[in-house]
């Protein structure tokens, strides 16, 4: 079975900078984790949620395009809805920003019935050091790519990090797409 999935053009790199630009005058809100608890040692991050942010509908066609192409082609997996807003996550060199190895299926009511995750890289790669999206499914440890506009898919039981920026700012965009639980 193919785990990881990167859909190399997901968006042009202008259409990442006009996401970015979407969600510049939002207020960032400090990431939570599933279940909503925060620990800073986790996860260190600002989020806008972009359901809140006015004229990214066109975001969520492309995502549902994406997503759908992705599971008829290569997952297969019973999905239903989009049941949480697509967030827009910064992480900053200026404190380390990073989230630690996790899996994204939870407790709580919606991230239980998470079941594939969708990240789509926004930042050029060479205005950020460190920020790479490491994914665990074996022992080997795999590498999103990093080039701006590409989109990694994967089931959202696998484990998963985002190692410290420490230059400059990496910025993505995650959404789940949901359904009944796995069996
Ligand atoms: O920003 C990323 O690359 C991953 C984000 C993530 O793992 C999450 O929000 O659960
Ligand atoms: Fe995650």
């Amino acid at each position: 079975m193919i785990d990881v999935h990167t859909v190399a053009a997901a968006f042009s790199p202008a259409e990442c900078s006009a996401i970015v630009a979407l969600c510049r005058d939002h207020a960032p809100k400090d990431a939570r984790l599933v279940g909503q608890a925060r620990d800073h040692n986790l996860r260190r991050a600002d989020l806008v949620w972009l359901d809140e942010v006015a004229g990214a509908d066109w975001v969520m066609d492309r995502i549902i395009d994406v997503v759908r192409r992705a599971n008829r082609d290569v997952f297969g997996f019973e999905l239903t809805e989009f049941a949480e807003s697509p967030q827009v996550a910064r992480y900053g060199a200026e404190r380390e920003g990073h989230f630690d190895w996790h899996a994204d299926i939870g407790d709580a009511a919606l991230a239980r019935k998470r079941k594939l995750t969708f990240v789509a890289q926004l930042s050029d790669p060479e205005s950020y050091d460190g920020g790479l999206l490491e994914l665990r499914p074996s022992a080997q440890v795999i590498s999103a790519p990093r080039a701006q506009g590409a989109a990694t898919l994967f089931p959202s039981y696998l484990l998963h990090r985002v190692t410290p920026v420490t230059r400059g700012a990496r910025q993505s965009l995650t959404i789940w797409a949901h359904g009944p639980v796995f069996r």
